[in-house]
């Protein structure tokens, strides 16, 4: 079997007496979407701040592609291919939906170079923000400032900017939360599309039925242990998982 892009084996954090993450184990291969689910307060944030560096796991390993990255800091993780978008909308608001692309991109210049006027950006840059919104169907908003547009599109604005800088693996925490049907479901297709890229996704989400109908596997936590994993339709018939997140009526 061909290496997993993204490994954790043994995973734990704790704060205090609370035991966030224990034990995790899981993995991404390439191109494919894994989701991560389970009931409020079972890890799954942690998970993503542990895998990004934003949190320093106290034990287990986190590999991305075969290399032990555990131990580095954000900005390295970042480098190295992981980009993720966060639970609540981190965008600035009075920056436009291409500043928005432009920034995210890495920059080879110097830093006071950033401080320049952003339509001097250098040409690849452009191009590739122009490329992430069309793909994105975001084309329309381009000038507008982040805080003028309606939700679901500043949700999508998020994960443009974090596809924007081409990483190899996307995390996604809540990516629909707060969406109606419709806007869940071009969200769904967005991600199907990037997967049929390459990319790999990584994905915490609350939406069973969003998640049944997307994700190759699942990993299901519970105060912060893993219970289960395999396809939906594995994890849906597992009695361990209905008593533990649906809960024993379902
Ligand atoms: N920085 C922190 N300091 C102290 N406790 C924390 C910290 N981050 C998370 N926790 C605790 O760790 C546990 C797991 O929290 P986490 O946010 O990872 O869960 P979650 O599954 O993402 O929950 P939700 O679905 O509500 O977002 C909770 O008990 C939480 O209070």
């Amino acid at each position: 079997m061909s290496q997993a892009l993204l490994q954790l084996t043994g995973v734990t954090k704790t704060f205090g007496g609370i035991h966030a993450l224990s034990n995790m184990v899981c993995e991404v291969p390439e191109g494919k979407i894994i989701g991560v689910i389970g009931p409020n307060g079972a890890g799954k944030t942690t998970l993503f701040n542990t895998i990004t560096g934003a949190y320093r796991a106290d034990a287990g390993e986190v590999k991305l592609k075969g290399v032990d990255v555990t131990q580095w800091q954000s900005y390295r993780i970042v480098r190295e291919g992981i980009a993720r978008t966060f639970q609540n909308i981190r965008l600035f608001g009075s920056m436009s939906v291409w500043e928005h692309l432009l920034v995210a991109q890495p920059h080879s210049e110097a830093a006071w170079r950033r401080l320049l006027p952003i339509a001097w950006a250098n040409p690849a840059a452009q191009a590739r923000a122009e490329e992430v919104l069309e793909f994105f169907g975001l084309t329309e908003y381009r000038d507008r400032p982040a805080k003028s547009l309606p939700y679901g599109i500043q949700r999508k604005v998020e994960m443009a900017r974090a596809v924007t800088a081409k990483p190899k693996l996307l995390l996604l925490d809540e990516p629909v939360a707060g969406m109606n049907h419709d806007e869940a479901e071009e969200i769904r297709t967005l991600m199907l599309r990037l997967r049929d890229t390459g990319l790999s996704i990584l994905l915490i989400e609350h939406d069973m039925n969003f998640v049944m109908r997307l994700c190759d596997y699942l990993y299901v936590l519970d105060f912060g242990v893993p219970i289960a994993e395999g396809t939906p339709e594995d994890v849906r018939n597992n009695p361990v998982v209905l008593d533990a997140y649906l809960g024993k009526d379902n």
